[in-house]
């Protein structure tokens, strides 16, 4: 039945749960077709579609900026890739989605497979409405939801834990009523799943795998298969093509189901969404000291709700671009490709958390930047 229709997978999961590393891995390993990439970003940094760049393989050029002339529509950005980074795919298919997909269908003989990385905080399910829409179901289905559980999160009890937080929050402060717990986020990213892959394998001993485990299992139907991986199943390209081409034409039982965005349009409460609570801001430095910013940025991550912060940073004489990725307090650092010519040897720095100062964080890692001689 969806034999002519281009099969797209959209990749769900929380904050740092490790999509970037699976789709990484796909457009890597994964050879033989042409793959488009849509990447939403919650902060207003293109960090993962600059990382996923070096990895797509179409050769086509595109424009750089993301954005078209009247600053409209977003545009392909390089190889293939699209950047949505004007809010959560869930708050702009419309605006956001809609023109790209129209973009991507007026190409469609020279596409084999879409891939779609929602931003941390969506909520799946509109997203995969829009499928549904006219103008998208005419050439494109749901191959798959693919959700991704960050498996020391979840292990480490940091749902549940939050739960408890945010209730105790609540007694305190009532407008704090409609304040989604990241369980209830939790919980509609994996309402919707095809399948669900635990990540980071690596970091967790067998006890804490079968916690994980349970927990999924209470979450979604016994038909769901769940999957362990280690750095998005880099090592397994057998793995990795199996997970295009499982043909769940997702957007057709989507209705059906019931989550926290229902729920709360049910209600005829406000657009209310997890991510409304939260806040991103951007820092952005000259070269920096790399270890004087390795640990400002580890007080920063205990001291802060800070849940994500991403980047990349200038060192004075390297000239490599240093990747900072911290997921919780999980603090991790790598070089990844040389600076280009003409790039600015510049700092910028994602932070997403809830009640962040953004001029506080600023003053912070102020003095680690290196003093340059004007
Ligand atoms: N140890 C370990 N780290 C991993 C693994 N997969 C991902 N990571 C790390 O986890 C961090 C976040 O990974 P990403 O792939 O960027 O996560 P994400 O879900 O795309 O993050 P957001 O887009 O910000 O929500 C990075 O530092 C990754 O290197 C894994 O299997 N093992």
């Amino acid at each position: 039945m969806n034999l002519n229709k281009i099969p797209a997978t959209v990749v769900t999961g929380f904050l740092g749960s490790g999509k970037t590393t699976l789709l990484a891995a796909m457009l890597r390993q994964v050879t033989g077709k042409r793959i488009a990439v849509i990447v939403n970003e919650f902060g207003e940094q293109d960090i993962d579609s600059s990382l996923l760049r070096g990895c797509a393989l179409s050769c086509e050029e595109g424009n750089e900026e993301g954005r078209d002339e009247a600053g409209g529509a977003p545009v392909e950005i390089e190889n293939g890739i699209y950047e949505l980074a004007n809010g959560c795919i869930c708050c702009t298919v419309e605006e956001e989605f809609l023109p790209v997909m129209k973009q991507l269908m007026a190409r469609r003989d020279t596409i084999d497979h879409i891939l779609i990385e929602t931003s941390g905080l969506a909520l799946p399910k509109p997203l995969v409405q829009a499928f549904n829409w006219p103008e998208v179901r005419q050439h494109c289905t749901v191959d798959a939801i693919i959700t991704v559980v960050d498996g020391p999160a979840v292990a480490a009890g940091r749902y549940a834990h939050d739960v408890e937080r945010v209730e105790a929050q609540r007694r305190a402060d009532e407008s704090l009523d409609h304040d989604p717990s990241l369980r209830e986020l939790l919980d509609d990213q994996l309402s919707v799943a095809d399948l669900v892959l635990v990540s980071k394998t690596d970091l967790l001993d067998p006890a804490e795998r079968a916690r994980v485990e349970a927990l999924v299992a209470q979450r979604v139907p016994a038909s769901v298969k769940t999957l362990f991986i280690d750095k998005g199943l880099a090592e397994d390209r057998a793995q990795l093509e199996a997970l295009m081409g499982i043909g769940a034409a997702s957007e057709e039982g989507i209705d059906r189901i019931d989550n926290h965005h229902d729920r709360h349009h049910a209600e005829g409460a406000h657009h209310d969404h997890a991510h409304d609570h939260f806040d991103s801001c951007v820092i952005r430095l000259g070269e920096v000291d790399g270890e004087a910013l390795a640990a400002r940025l580890q007080q920063l991550l205990q001291h802060h709700e800070i849940y994500r912060a991403k980047g990349f940073a200038a060192i004075p004489g390297k000239p490599m671009r240093r990747v900072i990725q911290a997921v919780g307090e999980r603090l991790d650092g790598y070089f990844d490709r040389l600076w280009g010519q003409d790039e600015p040897r510049a700092t910028q720095l994602v932070f997403i958390g809830k009640g962040l100062d953004g001029a506080a964080l600023h003053a912070a890692l102020a003095d680690v930047e290196i003093a340059t001689s004007a």
